[in-house]
């Protein structure tokens, strides 16, 4: 299966190792051309703000919302899911307005678990997944809100950290940064199967 991960900015090398481990043909995306043939694409994280200026001069963003809205698998991971966002929250007055794709429908706030010496690990209970998660955060959103069509997987604290809307998935957490393959799997099963798959 060709999965794509976004590598204009970011983490983007560890997910690809993650995805190669599991069999996955990764091809890293960085023009709309790239997109062609993949089953899905994993939005790293990194800055939100630089990867979504350099989404707009690299004239992504439309083909990338195209892509999702042919039914195929996007995962957002910490700026991946800031930039899926339909609204995004606490950016700093001097970055004006923050592009986004505006496929999933959210609200999340940035850098709301604290400043980047606040990045923490923590075990998560995860929807699906029969053991607890090790989840990196660093520098992390929260999400603040979802729409009726968005399934909640996990929460930290009582904030949300993990979402699933149809074939989208957003985590405010670093799962590429862990040896635990249990997100990237479900990742390449909503790839496979994208309208196949039960959203819970
Ligand atoms: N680890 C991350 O991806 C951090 C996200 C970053 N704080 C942002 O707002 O874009």
């Amino acid at each position: 299966m060709n999965i794509g991960v976004l590598a204009l900015q970011g983490a983007f090398r560890e997910h690809r190792r993650l995805l190669e481990q599991l069999g996955a043909s990764v091809r890293e995306v960085r023009l709309p051309t790239d997109l062609q043939g993949l089953s899905g694409l994993i939005i790293p994280g990194g800055e939100s703000t630089t990867m979504g200026k350099l989404m707009l001069d690299y004239g992504l963003r439309e083909p990338l919302r195209a892509f999702a809205a042919q039914g195929h698998a996007v995962w957002g991971t910490c700026a991946g899911a800031i930039l899926l966002a339909r609204d995004i929250r606490g950016v700093p007055p001097q970055f004006g307005t923050q592009p986004s794709l505006d496929l999933l429908d959210m609200t999340v706030r940035r850098n709301a678990f604290g400043r980047q010496v606040d990045s923490f690990e923590e075990s998560l209970q995860i929807e699906g997944l029969e053991s607890s998660f090790p989840a990196v955060f660093i520098r992390a959103p929260v999400i603040e809100s979802v729409g009726a069509r968005v399934n909640v997987l996990a929460r930290h604290q009582g904030q949300i950290v993990l979402v699933r809307q149809g074939a989208l998935l957003a985590s405010s957490f670093h799962p590429e940064l862990t040896h635990d393959t249990r997100l990237h799997e479900l990742f390449l099963k909503v790839a496979r199967a994208p309208l196949l798959t039960p959203s819970r």
